[in-house]
């Protein structure tokens, strides 16, 4: 059986959905922070250590040769780190940057204007490159290979193409659904790299990191307490530090201990796990009203009181991840873990009766 045939591709292809403390999306308060929060280079880059480390290959041999690096294709789930390493591969380069997103470039001429201005050996950080428009990413196919455009003079047959040179550069271009892409633009990255989650070591080494940028007494366990309850995510591990330190400034001596750290994120309802309040409402009612399920998203939905699409593209993915829901054909069904996460035993009948038993053992 297929699990997952009904997922959308990755938890990245959410939509905002609401405002969520463990949201991977960067909100207001992240985007003012994160600038100080980034490494600046690969050395002080924490974990990723297979991409950090072809990365670094790649980025001296372009040195040694004095030559521009190959284009970069990053891939990976939102506050990962790609625009980070965007900026450290330029600095690594000593180059400039420009920052710029598919969305951005509607036409065709958005991008030769963009293309067309960098200077030689620049890095354009292309963000969300799964979402150009169609001339725009034919435009990109030429200037990727040959450093060259046409640029389009005039409409219909007297319409002339007048080629234009570029300077050579680095395209680093970053997407959520590297399976979007297609293959014409995929071929011309010379290097790509698939971002993964972290693991909760490397988070914690990324909130100590943080904790000492931003004056944050941060005990180790204090770490290791936020580190589970972030998602695999830098971006949430910094966040919820933030919210923590609150906490530990009002309601303690400012000292972020593993009890604090429990306690503020308990206000914040975000469990041990990660889970927020949306997530588990989901699991309570497949649980509590469904036996366990199989239930169709819709139902569900019905009973948690949100609309299908956030059930599906907001909670689900973190949940499918963690092995706690699993999507199939007949439904939504929780799993044995998720019974345990939320304390409960799940009804005997239902082990065989939804076919739980066949699926997930005894
Ligand atoms: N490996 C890492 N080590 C330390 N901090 C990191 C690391 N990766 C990400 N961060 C921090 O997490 C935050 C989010 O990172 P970044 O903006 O690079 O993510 P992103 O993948 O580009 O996200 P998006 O796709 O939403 O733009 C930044 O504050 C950054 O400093």
């Amino acid at each position: 059986m297929n699990w997952d045939d009904t997922a959308p591709s990755t938890d990245a292809a959410a939509p905002a959905g609401p405002d969520r403390l463990v949201g991977a999306d960067a909100d207001g308060e992240d985007t003012a922070v994160e600038a100080a929060l980034r490494p600046k280079d690969l050395q002080e880059f924490v974990g990723q250590e297979r991409v950090r480390e072809q990365l670094d290959l790649v980025l001296r041999a372009a040195r040694a040769r004095g030559a521009t690096a190959d284009h970069v294709l990053l891939s990976g789930a939102p506050g990962l780190g790609k625009t980070t390493l965007s900026m450290i591969i330029a600095a690594e380069m000593g180059a400039p940057i420009r920052i710029t997103s598919g969305p951005a470039i509607q036409h065709a001429g958005d991008l030769a204007a963009i293309l067309s201005s960098l200077q030689e050996g620049e890095v354009l950080f292309l963000d969300e490159i799964h979402r150009m428009s169609r001339p725009a990413e034919e435009m990109l196919y030429m200037a990727m290979e040959d450093f060259r455009v046409d640029v389009i003079v005039g409409k219909g047959p007297g319409a002339t193409a007048i080629p234009l040179e570029l300077p050579p550069f680095t395209l680093v271009g970053a997407t959520t659904r590297a399976g979007l892409l297609p293959p014409p633009l995929r071929d011309r990255f010379g290097f790509t790299a698939h971002m993964e989650f972290y693991a909760p070591e490397e988070l914690q080494r990324v909130i100590h990191r943080s904790a000492g940028l931003l004056d944050v007494a941060l005990e180790a366990d204090g770490a290791a307490e936020i580190a589970g309850r972030s998602r695999g995510t830098p971006r949430i591990a910094n966040r919820l530090l933030r919210r923590v330190r609150d906490y530990a400034q009002v309601k303690a001596d400012g000292v972020i201990t593993r009890e604090i750290a429990s306690q503020a994120l308990g206000v914040y309802e975000v469990d041990a796990r990660g889970l927020d309040r949306l997530d588990r409402a989901v699991l309570t009612a497949l649980l509590k009203l469904f036996g366990g399920g199989p239930v169709g998203l819709s139902t569900l939905a019905v009973a948690v009181g949100e609309e299908r699409e956030t059930v599906e593209e907001v909670a689900e993915p973190f949940l499918v991840r963690e092995g706690l829901l699993a999507r199939t054909p007949r439904g939504r069904i929780a799993t044995p873990a998720a019974w345990a996460h939320l304390g409960m035993v799940p009804p005997q009948h239902q082990a065989g009766g939804n076919g739980q038993q066949g699926l997930f053992g005894a």
